[in-house]
């Protein structure tokens, strides 16, 4: 946390500018560079809790280290299971080497900010045989958890929460977990599904969660969920594949410790590809997948119908803008992590926008329809929130501070308005840690400075 920041980031207020302002570098032309770009951040976070909790011992290759990420492996170490740094099995590249162990408590668990470790942990510390007391940054206190700690509840579990169905608050791990049926309302985050399918093949009756209410949101999330299961090992009914709709169901059984390579995020390939888009040049991302189930692969199309080209070969996938932005008029309900980078392309463009379906941003790292409405227009843009989304009407726009609110999809998204803005300044853009662990150092290598 900055000076400059407040301690509950709540863009409806005024955030007081600091001193911890990043120039956010100007282009002078296109872009052409090549970037790679770190692990997914999803797929590094399911891929540890699956591994902690296999029978055997298994391995994550070329695992992101950001601040989510840690705090998943510390938060895991904590409870018993051994992360240890080394080289993969066949001797080359970074990967952590991971050795379950019986979950223990009692044990303290820091979920900073990171909705992966506050919904995905909560149920394996069901299984520990004591007390495990979750808590994090300020914001972790108001993102929702509903979800988890009721649906534990009925599982067999027992939480106090002291009434707040949210942070912080205590399992109490029972050495297992009865499992069986459970319903939820997961409108408000799919991390609530994901959670507790993740665990689910380790409760004594398995899982089958039923999700009533509302649109659930980021699908792909939940799709990578039960590909990442199956390829421990795990039996997974799902609506896609002949099921109920909006049931998932995970057979109680033991999973397979496996070598899991982590595919690049695609959801942070966003501001370099974005960068091609906004200067009319050109950017490679190696190792883009041919198959994913990353929403950031919906990037291609999105950005593709809002005035680029790409390319998908062995090098990689290649951006390449023509100079011209268009806006667009679209649903990001199932990719909703991606809406603050096509905002920021959006305001650039030569005609409006309208994103829609993604209301639950308002619970993300911070509220994020509001935080880009304030600052875009802070800028000198015409944003309004509407009910599910934004409307952005393209202006000059002109330099000043940028702020960010802990959020670094936040930061990110100043920093793509700041290519074609001159002046713009990026308020703590350190909080882009969070899921890359050097943001300013890629986009400075990137623009060739
Ligand atoms: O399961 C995951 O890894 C994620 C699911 C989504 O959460 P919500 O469904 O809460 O939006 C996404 O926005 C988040 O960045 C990562
Ligand atoms: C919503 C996001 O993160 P989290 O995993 O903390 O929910 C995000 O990365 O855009």
């Amino acid at each position: 946390m900055t000076a400059a920041s407040p301690a509950h980031p709540d863009p409806s207020q005024p955030a007081p500018a600091g001193p911890d302002l990043w120039p956010a570098p100007y282009a002078s032309g296109p872009v052409d560079a090549t970037v790679t770009v770190p692990g997914s951040k999803s797929v590094t976070n399911r891929a540890l809790v699956l591994a902690a909790l296999a029978a055997e011992p298994g391995w994550v290759r070329r695992p992101l280290r950001s601040r989510d990420t840690l705090l998943m492996a510390e938060g895991l170490r904590t409870l018993g299971v051994r992360i240890e740094e080394g080289v993969g099995p066949d001797g080359t590249g970074e990967a952590w080497r991971v050795l379950p162990a019986p979950l223990r408590g009692p044990a303290a668990v820091d979920v900073g900010n990171a909705g992966t470790v506050m919904r995905f942990l909560p149920p394996v510390a069901a299984l520990a045989d004591g007390p495990v007391r979750f808590d994090g940054d300020p914001r972790s206190h108001e993102r929702p958890l509903h979800g988890v700690i009721d649906a534990l509840r009925t599982l067999g579990a027992r939480i106090d929460d002291e009434g707040r169905g949210a942070l912080p608050m205590t399992v109490h791990g029972a050495g297992g977990l009865d499992g069986g049926v459970v319903e939820i309302d997961a409108s408000s985050s799919s991390q609530f599904v994901s959670a507790l399918l993740l665990s689910g093949a380790r409760f004594n009756q398995g899982v089958e969660v039923r999700h009533v209410g509302g649109r659930l949101p980021s699908m792909p999330h939940i799709r990578m969920t039960v590909d990442m299961l199956r390829a421990v090992g795990a039996k997974v009914d799902e609506p896609e594949h002949g099921g109920e709709p909006d049931v998932w169901r995970v057979t109680p059984s033991a999973l397979r410790g496996r070598d899991l390579v982590i595919e690049p995020d695609l959801s942070n390939a966003q501001p370099f590809l974005a960068a091609a888009l906004v200067t009319g040049g050109r950017v490679t991302v190696p190792d883009w997948p041919a198959r994913t189930t990353q929403p950031g692969d919906e990037l291609r199309r999105i950005f593709t119908e809002m005035g680029g080209a790409c390319e998908l070969t062995d090098a990689g996938l290649t951006f390449t803008g023509t100079g011209r932005i268009h806006g667009i008029d679209v649903d990001l309900g199932e990719v909703g992590e991606l809406t603050p980078g096509i905002a920021a392309v959006a305001a650039l463009a030569d005609s409006p926008s309208t994103l829609r379906g993604v209301a639950h941003l308002r619970l993300h790292e911070t509220d994020r329809l509001a935080a880009l409405t304030k600052e875009i227009n802070g800028l000198g843009g015409d944003v309004t929130e509407t009910e599910d989304g934004l409307h952005i009407r393209p202006r000059p726009l002109r330099g000043g501070v940028f702020h960010t609110y802990h959020d670094h999809r936040m930061a990110t998204a100043g920093a793509i308005i700041g290519l074609a803005v001159p002046g713009v300044e990026i308020e703590d853009v350190a909080t882009t840690a969070k899921t890359l662990p050097d943001f300013p150092g890629m986009w400075t290598e990137m623009l060739g400075a």
